[in-house]
């Protein structure tokens, strides 16, 4: 946490504990010795006087004030000081008031679950199931739009409904899923000075008697999230490791992780698509209509690195584990039909942890089209119907052009009343009027996010809307562009899994030396290319999709053959491009070898031992294989478009800057020119090939800020009417 001391010229990096210690010492200062007033020259007087209680800790806390005196000099210190400390004082006070407050309200919460007996916790009760849940003790029950009786709910000022109700729902509910800042008193404990260069000149990391004092009244210090603590529920198509085709079964399997961290309550609902190990029966069963037919889904969860993972369940989803997208484009809509009526319910159904997430201070983050109906959902079927009136939804777009199009027609499967088909209507030039599921996403959620600035940006032209960016533009103001960040657990060389066996072996900055070229030879040993050091090795990982640009590297493969590389793409997709890659490898043995499939053990194995990552893409919302690649120490050679240009900073060979090679138009010819400069440097340069990959590997890739960000949304959205 950062705070500033008033009109001090430096600044105090610090936490509650911290602050509280301030205030606890000011307050115990006579007026006879206003040593920690900062008053005069009150750091020898006061030590000299030995008289005070404040005694101890003004020795402690010398070095601060020595900062200050210097900063300040002496006269602008003694006019100033009091001001400073009343403020100071005041500011800390507010700050203790409020952390008693949350440790009042954890308490209460920790008395209410212990209190919990199996007479009055939410509990599967058959098929149907009712569910006693609300802050204020009254409930409500009510029907879905099947006829179900749903279950009850609470969470809003039945008197005055249209006040919300202060405080939120304490996002971490359930105490198996505190995170690991709840329990332990003194992390973050210290108090650090900062000079106005950032530079950290003293800390006070000794003290912990008095911040362990503090921490004992309710032993739960403040989340990073504060009061702003929310229920998350992130639903998708597809979610890592369970189930991944690209980019975003990486980001729903590790956003969440990072927004629990924050202390907010997370779950994750995505289809059951196969017998998966973790995730146990709830005994949940529920029933939604679907093109006239009633659908049983029932539920599974699994309690992960503090989320909740709820897997639906339902015979549609069956046999699909390796194909999730399988069937025709009904059979995917009328999938994602049941799984966002299924799960835009779930905070009433799951009791996770023995509690269900309720509706109230809870946000859905939806992402791509298949799941632009929950926003649709959530609203139509609820929201204007005066149900979950403090629910919001936020919708991500990782590639906008996938969008759930069909014709017109396609909108009596969506079971709503005739007055939202404008939501889904649009004019396509080509196509004329059809029937559009992220449109009506996109107009329904509170919150629009994508991937990165670039890609923000790009939607709202018509190159990079893909037919959306009208709708993109009339909504802008709910649109922000958040990178994605990386599982730096999953995607770390240090501890990857995939590099502990064949060879390989886990590297990290201080072993790059040794440790990435032992996997580039295991690499090359393991897909029968010569086994040589000094030739610089080309990566390329990717969905086979126009996206991706793999039509310019096909144009670049003449020149590059002329060149003393290897070549190793890993790929599936459109099957003439599966076709071209085999072609590729039959074409030039002793260089290129194509992987055609998913293999994420080859992914990480290519990561690791390439020198170099190609990434073509014709557009690329954010692009995750390149951050992976820089934190492997392997230098991307990118297109500079979308989150590609947001992330790798081309490199600047006199200032030594720079994160890799960019060219700035999908064209083969800059292409090669581009890695033809990589090559140059690869081969001529080794210094600035090392600053390269020491700038790649030392960069905070992780999920942390992003999930600040995302936070800074789902508030957004929790405050807006
Ligand atoms: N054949 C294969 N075998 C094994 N692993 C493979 C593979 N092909 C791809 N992968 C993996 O799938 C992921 C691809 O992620 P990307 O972000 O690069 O692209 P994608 O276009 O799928 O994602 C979309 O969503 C993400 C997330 O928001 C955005 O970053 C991106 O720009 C957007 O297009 C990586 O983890 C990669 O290793």
């Amino acid at each position: 946490m950062m705070a500033s001391l008033g009109s001090l010229p430096f600044v105090l990096e610090t936490n509650v504990e911290s602050l509280v210690l301030l205030e606890t010492r000011s307050s115990y200062h006579s007026p006879r010795f206003p040593v920690c007033g900062i008053k005069g020259s009150c750091f020898g007087h006061s030590e000299r006087s030995g008289l005070c209680w404040c005694k101890r800790v003004l020795w402690r806390s010398k070095k601060v004030r020595a900062i200050a005196c210097k900063s300040f000099g002496k006269d602008e210190y003694e006019d100033g000081s009091k001001d400073v400390v009343h403020a100071t004082i005041e500011k800390t006070k507010k700050v203790l008031a409020l952390q008693r407050d949350l440790l009042q309200q954890i308490s209460e919460r920790k008395k209410l679950i212990s209190s919990i007996d199996s007479d009055n916790i939410s509990k599967p009760e058959g098929d149907g199931i009712s569910y006693e849940h609300g802050t204020n003790g009254r409930s409500h029950s009510f029907e879905n739009q099947n006829g179900n009786i749903l279950g009850i709910y609470g969470g809003f000022n039945e008197s005055n409904q249209d006040v919300r109700v202060p405080p939120p729902e304490p996002a971490s509910l359930r105490l198996d899923s505190l995170p690991a800042f709840f329990t332990n008193g003194t992390e973050n404990s210290s108090l650090k000075v900062k000079n106005q260069d950032g530079v950290i000149e003293s800390s006070l990391e000794n003290i912990t008697d008095e911040s362990n004092e503090i921490g004992s009244e309710g032993e739960i210090p403040h989340p990073l999230a504060g009061t702003n603590v929310m229920n998350v529920i992130v639903v998708a198509a597809e979610c890592a490791p369970w189930s991944k085709t690209g980019g975003l079964g990486d980001v729903v399997g590790s956003l969440p992780k990072a927004l629990a961290k924050r202390g907010h309550r997370v779950m994750v609902v995505v289809p059951r698509y196969g017998n998966y190990i973790e995730p146990q029966d709830t005994g949940v069963r529920k029933t939604y209509r679907v093109d006239g037919h009633d659908m049983e889904v029932r539920y599974f969860q699994a309690y992960i690195d503090g989320v909740d993972f709820v897997f639906i369940e339902s015979p549609m989803f069956h046999n699909l584990e390796h194909n999730i997208y399988a069937g025709s484009r009904l059979d995917i809509l009328k999938r994602m039909i049941l799984f966002c009526k299924a799960a835009v319910e779930v905070p009433w159904h799951i009791p996770c942890g023995g509690v269900c997430y309720g509706d109230g201070n809870l946000a859905f983050i939806a992402n791509d089209w298949h799941t632009s109906l929950l926003p649709v959902y959530l609203k139509a079927y609820y929201r204007d119907q005066g149900l979950m009136k403090y629910t919001r939804s936020v919708l991500v777009i990782h590639n906008i052009a996938h969008q759930g199009r069909g014709p017109v027609d396609d909108f009596f499967y969506v079971d709503l009343a005739e007055h939202y088909t404008d939501l889904f209507k649009l004019y396509d030039p080509i196509g004329g009027d059809h029937f559009n599921i992220f449109a009506a996403g996109l107009k329904s959620a509170d919150r629009v996010v994508t991937v990165s600035h670039g890609y923000s940006w790009e939607l709202k032209t018509s190159e990079g809307g893909w037919g959306l960016h009208g709708i993109i533009n009339d909504n802008g103001w709910k649109l922000r562009g958040i990178v994605n960040g990386i599982d730096n657990k999953d995607w770390n060389p240090k501890f990857d899994v995939h590099l502990k066996s064949d060879g390989y072996t886990n590297y990290s900055l201080e072993t790059l030396h040794t440790g990435k070229p032992q996997c580039k030879a295991a690499l090359q040993k393991e897909l029968g290319l010569p086994v040589r050091e000094d030739i610089p090795v080309i990566g390329f990982i990717g969905r086979l999709d126009p996206q991706k640009g793999v039509d310019l590297i096909a144009e670049a493969v003449p020149w590059m053959m002329g060149q003393d590389v290897q070549l190793i793409m890993l790929g599936s997709g459109r099957p003439d491009l599966e076709q071209m890659l085999r072609n590729f490898e039959n074409q030039h043995n002793d260089k290129i070898r194509s992987w055609v499939g998913f293999s994420v053990k080859t992914a990480h194995r290519i990561t690791a031992g390439a020198d170099i990552l190609l990434m073509p893409s014709r557009f690329e919302p954010c692009g995750l294989n390149q951050l992976y690649a820089m934190a492997y120490g392997t230098v991307p050679v990118v297109h500079a478009v979308g989150g590609l240009r947001d992330t790798v900073k081309p490199f600047d060979p006199f200032n030594e800057t720079g994160l890799g090679w960019t060219f700035e138009s999908a064209e083969s010819g800059k292409l090669i020119h581009a890695l033809g400069n990589c090559l140059l440097t690869y081969r001529e340069y080794k210094e600035s090939w090392e600053g390269l990959q020491w700038r790649g590997m030392t960069q905070d890739l992780s999920w942390d800020n992003a999930a600040q960000q995302y936070e800074e949304v789902l508030l957004a959205a929790k405050y807006q009417w």
